[in-house]
């Protein structure tokens, strides 16, 4: 475990690298995201126009995994706190969900589509390199399987791949979530997804899957993304409702689905929420962890971000197991999330505390006993 936060500087292996690697726990510790993180990098290359941090928040359990996002954040500030609140997620989703893995999440500031070149993605491959094994890295937001794979050429810290790997994990996560919403409905007494409505927000790789699966068992779709032609091939396919981006939250719905990016309840829009179950991919929904409690006092049922997402996490962290993929062991594993959620809604219930409060206890209670042996 990496705890005293002493300030190191990596090197890259060869010797006339352009990339520079510097410790920034110490930086990060000033923002309020900041929860005691074990260590903060910052690559530099700008060169090859690399901008990217990569955050360790704990690895009392295993070494970091989580994915690395393409975002072109407006500052620096920005970037690191979503970035530290993503690691810590991952610390918590893996806790649950029973890996032995710690949090870990990157972050390449840059437009995915215009920034991200070869010689970027070489610079990253060789900052992963120096991280030497402390994070273990996949897809998120902008960072595709492709990318994944380019990466694996040229580092084996990374999953997701094709290259003797899972693949693409999104339709996994999107099973998960399928699998969570019904629990969640279930608890609310509805047995089937015939006729339920759902309003999804973000109809990408993960959203576009869960729409599938929701519209094969009947349920009434309403949708929104900033891409348009999404919207209309949503509008073809699943004869889903389209809804303007700021009226998605507002739609009566059963469930509210989100599958864009995070920080996208807070106490301000909580009170026009008009669905009574909120369940979906998006990591850190909430921009702060308290408003769950607004929620539960309006009679909504949350199903915590990282308990519901986990199915992708629980695909990759199954490339790094000692006999390699085994898609039937993750698939029961990514079943047992309904299981874990339904244990989550009772405990919340009888304890009349929010569903994040009693997730969080659960990955507090692992990682404490984790310390202990
Ligand atoms: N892919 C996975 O396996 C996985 C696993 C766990 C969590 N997540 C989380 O789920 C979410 C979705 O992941 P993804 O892989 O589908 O990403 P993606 O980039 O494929 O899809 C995101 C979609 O959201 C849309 N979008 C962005 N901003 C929006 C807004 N303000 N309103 C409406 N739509 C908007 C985008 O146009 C895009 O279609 C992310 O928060 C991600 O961190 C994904």
């Amino acid at each position: 475990m990496l705890q005293t936060h002493t300030p190191r500087t990596l090197k890259p292996a060869t010797r006339k690298s352009t990339l520079a690697i510097a410790d920034i726990t110490a930086e990060a510790a000033k923002l309020d995201a900041f929860d005691n993180h074990e260590r903060v990098w910052h690559g530099r290359d700008e060169e090859r126009g690399l901008n990217a941090i990569v955050a360790i928040h704990n690895t009392v359990l295993g070494p970091g995994l989580g994915g690395t996002r393409v975002w072109p954040h407006e500052t620096f500030e920005a970037g690191l706190t979503d970035v530290l609140r993503l690691s810590r997620g991952m610390t918590f989703k893996s806790a649950v969900a029973g890996m032995d893995f710690g949090g870990g999440k990157a972050l390449i500031i840059a437009n995915s589509k215009t920034d991200k070149t070869p010689a970027l993605l070489e610079a990253y491959a060789e900052m992963l390199m120096a991280l030497n094994g402390q994070y273990f890295t996949g897809e998120d937001v902008g960072f595709t399987v492709a990318d994944a794979d380019f990466l694996r050429k040229r580092t084996p810290n990374v999953t997701g791949t094709t290259v003797g790997g899972s693949g693409n994990p999104s339709p996994v996560t999107a099973h998960g979530v399928f699998l969570g919403i019904k629990a969640a409905l279930k608890h609310r007494g509805i047995a089937t997804l015939d006729g339920v409505h759902v309003a999804v927000q973000g109809l990408g790789s993960v959203g576009w899957t869960l729409c599938q699966k929701l519209h094969a068992e009947g349920a009434r779709l309403s949708v929104t993304d900033i891409d348009a032609a999404r919207m209309e091939e949503a509008q073809k396919v699943f004869k889903a409702t389209p809804v303007a981006l700021d009226a998605i939250l507002k739609v009566e719905a059963d469930v509210f689905a989100p599958c864009a990016l995070g920080g996208v309840l807070s106490a301000e829009n909580i009170p026009m929420l008009g669905a009574k179950i909120v369940a979906g991919a998006a990591n850190n929904p909430l921009v702060r962890h308290e408003d769950a409690r607004l929620m539960m006092e309006r009679g909504v049922l949350y199903a915590p971000d990282y308990v519901i997402n986990a199915g992708g996490l629980l695909n990759v962290a199954a490339e790094l197991a000692p006999g390699g993929y085994d898609r039937e062991a993750t698939m029961a594993k990514v079943a047992k999330i309904p299981e874990t959620l339904a244990d989550i809604f009772a405990r919340a219930e009888a304890q009349k505390r929010p569903t994040n409060d009693i997730a969080a206890e659960l990955a507090f209670e692992r990682i404490n006993a984790a310390r202990r042996d």
